[in-house]
């Protein structure tokens, strides 16, 4: 693994470094409900700071549409910072206007000043290249040197992940370096048996990384809203259940494909079926194959795996060496329905070897599960981003930090 660390530097007191950071967390209102990420990007800033540099933080929070909108305001993810760091946190009430312009100038050294929302700005997520680099530009003048911590950002090709780092000296923060260590491993030398567990509602988003991971697990679990996608392709009744039908072709091929291989690829037995989408719904136990014949008829929503599902998932992912979970199994947010995720992530915990959970959704589930992130090998900060490194997938933001 080959990858530009915050040494190739050099010396940094006093320097003005720019870090872009993956601060979108979950909020409510201007609460934080998860500042997992906020944490994750403490190592790189402590070690700047030793060094007395000047901290310049960048991040998105949310998916703006190119204007300000206050709700996604980077402003109570900088207080938090305040809160969590030993060191002077300010925040400048734009991107790269007149107040960010004033305050970077009056940085001094080891303290943090974070920016307004990148996504404020129409030019970091641009389609046209020129655009982009624009607004890197823009950014570029606050830094003299740029480092790039965002790991859950990695995939995408914008502004602050991929022109701003061609346009100083670059190198990873911590948090990447650390994540892509582990992730490597999962590519090149699982221990085996190794079991990748999928969940999640995103069907289309995760059948790429499917068609990748055939040929290189042994054992692949399918829960979460996708498994109904899964159970359709197999020709069960799904009443009103999350369905991708244009997906079912492809379903069917990674079926074919799985038993060709010798992959185990398991669907849920059982499944809890819901009367509607509410915490307080009538909800039954049902065999994954007669989802129609509950009392709710065609009106039912699978909204969770059942429990002898669970029991069996929890004991193949005890079994392993190597596990990858993405995707909760159910509608965690609604208690009646959190039971298989639960039974997953504990038996997560239970393994031994390398258990990794990669996802936002996920990450947030196992936490707000009562779960500690110490329990788990490792909680990966990127959801997409996992994935498609998993996948394989070249990712631009990891490319110009010489990763290879
Ligand atoms: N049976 C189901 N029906 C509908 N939604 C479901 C079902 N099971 C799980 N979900 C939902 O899936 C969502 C999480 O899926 P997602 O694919 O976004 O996970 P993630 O990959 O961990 O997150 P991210 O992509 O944000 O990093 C949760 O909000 C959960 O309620
Ligand atoms: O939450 C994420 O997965 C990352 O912050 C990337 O956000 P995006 O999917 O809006 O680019």
């Amino acid at each position: 693994m080959t990858l530009r660390t915050i040494d190739s530097l050099g010396e940094l007191a006093g320097k003005r470094v720019v870090v872009r950071c993956d601060l979108n967390v979950p909020l409510d209102g201007e609460t934080i409900t998860d500042d997992g990420r906020v944490r994750a990007s403490l190592p790189t800033l402590n070690a700047l700071l030793a060094q007395g540099a000047r901290v310049v933080v960048i991040s998105h929070l949310g998916r703006p549409k190119g204007e300000p909108e206050a709700k996604y305001s980077l402003g109570p993810v900088a207080a938090r910072l305040g809160e969590l760091l030993d060191a002077p946190v300010g925040f400048a009430a734009d991107t790269v206007g007149e107040d960010a312009k004033a305050k970077v100038a009056a940085l001094g050294d080891g303290e943090v000043l974070v920016l307004e929302n990148l996504r404020f700005n129409p030019g970091e997520t641009a389609k046209d290249d020129a655009e982009r680099r624009a607004f890197a530009e823009q950014l570029a003048v606050f830094a003299d040197v740029v480092v790039s911590d965002g790991f859950g950002v990695v995939h995408r090709k914008q502004a602050s992940v991929y022109e701003l780092e061609q346009l100083r000296p670059s190198a990873a923060g911590l948090l990447i370096a650390a994540e892509l260590e582990v992730l490597d491993r999962l590519t090149e030398t699982p221990e085996r048996p190794y079991t990748v567990v999928l969940g999640g509602s995103k069907v289309s988003d995760k059948l790429g990384v499917i068609a990748h991971l055939l040929p290189r697990v042994d054992t692949l679990l399918v829960g979460g809203g996708m498994l109904f996608t899964f159970l359709a392709a197999q020709g069960h009744k799904v009443a009103s259940s999350l369905l991708e039908a244009d997906q079912l072709d492809t379903v069917r091929d990674y079926l074919a494909e799985a038993a060709e291989r010798g992959v185990e690829l398991v669907l849920p037995s059982d499944v809890v079926v819901a009367a509607s989408f509410s915490a307080d719904a009538e909800h039954v136990v049902t065999p994954a194959d007669a989802i129609e014949q509950t009392p709710f008829g065609a009106a039912g929503l699978g909204l969770d795996i059942g429990p002898e599902t669970a029991a069996d998932f929890a004991a193949r992912i005890r079994d392993s060496k190597t596990v990858f979970w993405n995707g909760p199994m159910g509608v965690f947010e609604l208690a009646p329905f959190a039971a298989g995720t639960r039974a997953v992530a504990e038996a997560l915990t239970e393994v031994d070897g390398l258990s990794v959970v990669g996802g936002g959704d996920s990450a947030a589930a196992v936490r707000q599960l009562g779960f500690d992130d110490a329990q788990f090998g490792h909680i990966s900060t990127g959801g997409g981003a996992s994935l498609e490194f998993l996948e394989g997938k070249q990712l631009p933001g990891l490319e110009v930090l010489g990763w290879q």
